[in-house]
């Protein structure tokens, strides 16, 4: 993935025991500087140890919930302890088991039920899920605004880890740290309203800042990858990683951590903006010919396959050729607007939703010999 190692920045992950009852309280955010690195975002308790290990999460016996323990109000508190570390006996107790649906998680409107769903809205509460997931050996997916996914009709057999990780910081004028669950559209309008250029294509996306960085989303010319400085990534042993903008690659809707066989998931990014008058004037104009051209109040999930590279021809205008607007199968039809957008129209299955996708390839290989390449990405049961 491009990444050098003297340059990667780690921190291992150690575990402390914490009293046995940890009541939740709101949690507090601080900066823990080592060298010269700054953790924003992580609680105030954590600490490094005299081997410069960060100390987080607690080690904890299992519990398994009651029916009572596990039910969640729609905005759940905060998982983090009195003393600021997730304790593991807490995102145990803060999981909904066979009670929360894909299909309310998507943009698609499409999924069956989760096995285990739990929502975070704390890097340490990211953390410690993954540790909890690793720890028991449970399948697990990190869900942003799933604008991006089908899910499988039959749900997924593991943890859903809701990413509502929305921290916002401005470092500087034009410099921002932004949590990888906020929302990607906001973070847009955000910085063109303070006159700052770089993000403007990012309105009216409906994504989550990990999503756009994982996808290294784009439009109009701008991606996300051309504006990113750092990017804080939490991986499958639970470490903590800060990744300089010379670490990560990117490319047409493709980002090194789509190769990284141990990344967990994105926890933050910071972006670097340049300043520019007219920014917002020309995000309202990109928003007003999105609105023109996309069925944004249909039930999509925005383009479903990719351009395919040096062609000069885009896959809308290749599907169209194809005489496929409009065409239908089940719930799931090609969006008589823009070709490239599948709408659930009528309670698609995923599997309507599988074959529309199947079908627009294979027309489209016969009649002009190119391969499409979905973007957006199909997630199984089970892995
Ligand atoms: N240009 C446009 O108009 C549109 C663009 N988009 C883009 O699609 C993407 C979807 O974003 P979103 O809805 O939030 O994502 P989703 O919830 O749809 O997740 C998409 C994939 O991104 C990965 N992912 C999401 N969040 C994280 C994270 N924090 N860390 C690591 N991986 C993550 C997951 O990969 P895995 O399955 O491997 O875990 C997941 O499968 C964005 O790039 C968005 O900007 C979407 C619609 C329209
Ligand atoms: C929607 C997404 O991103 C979109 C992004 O919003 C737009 C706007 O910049 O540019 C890309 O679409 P796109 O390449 O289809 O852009 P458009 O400008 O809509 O279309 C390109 C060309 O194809 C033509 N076109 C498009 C659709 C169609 O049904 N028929 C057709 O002929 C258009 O007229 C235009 O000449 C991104 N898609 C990809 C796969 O790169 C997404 O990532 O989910």
């Amino acid at each position: 993935m491009g990444v050098e190692e003297g340059a990667k920045q780690q921190i291992n992950m150690a575990l402390l025991p914490l009293p046995s009852s940890s009541p939740l309280s709101s949690p507090t955010t601080s900066h823990i500087t080592k060298s010269n690195m700054s953790l924003s975002f992580l609680p105030t308790s954590l600490a490094l140890s005299p081997n410069n290990h960060l100390l987080l999460s607690p080690a904890s016996k299992t519990i398994t919930p009651t029916k009572e323990e596990v039910a969640l109000s729609s905005t759940p508190p905060p998982l983090v302890g009195l003393d600021g570390g997730v304790d593991l006996s807490l995102i145990d107790r803060s999981i909904l088991r066979d009670h929360k649906c894909l299909k309310e998680l998507s943009t698609w409107g499409i999924g069956g039920p989760c096995k285990y769903f739990i929502q975070v809205s704390r890097p340490s509460e990211l953390v410690s899920a993954i540790r909890y997931c690793e720890m028991k050996r449970i399948q697990y997916l990190i869900v942003g605004r799933g604008s991006n996914c089908l899910f499988d009709d039959r749900g997924f057999d593991g943890l859903v880890i809701l990413n509502r990780l929305d921290q916002f910081e401005v470092i500087e004028p034009g410099v921002y740290m932004v949590g990888s669950g906020y929302p990607f559209n906001r973070l847009g309008v955000r910085c063109s309203v303070e006159g700052y250029s770089g993000l403007e294509f990012a309105g009216g996306i409906p994504g989550t800042v990990g999503g756009a960085v994982f996808m290294n989303a784009g439009a109009n010319e701008q991606d996300t990858g051309s504006v990113i400085d750092e990017v804080e990534i939490v991986t499958t042993e639970g470490e903590v990683q800060r990744l300089r903008r010379s670490d990560i690659a990117f490319g047409y809707r493709w980002s090194s951590f789509q190769e990284m066989t141990d990344l967990a998931a994105i926890l933050s990014a910071r972006f670097r903006l340049t300043a520019a008058e007219k920014s917002r004037e020309r995000q309202r104009a990109l928003l007003e010919r999105r609105r023109r051209t996309q069925p944004i109040r249909e039930r999509t999930a925005g383009s479903v396959f990719r351009n395919p590279l040096n062609l000069g021809i885009s896959a809308g205008e290749l599907i169209e050729l194809a005489g496929l607007k409009g065409f239908e199968i089940g719930g799931a039809k090609v969006s008589p607007l823009h070709a490239n957008f599948f709408i659930n129209f009528n309670s698609s299955t995923s599997s309507d939703m599988l074959l529309l996708i199947n079908h627009v390839k294979e027309e489209v290989h016969r009649v002009f010999q190119v391969q499409l390449k979905e973007e957006m990405r199909y997630v199984p049961y089970r892995n």
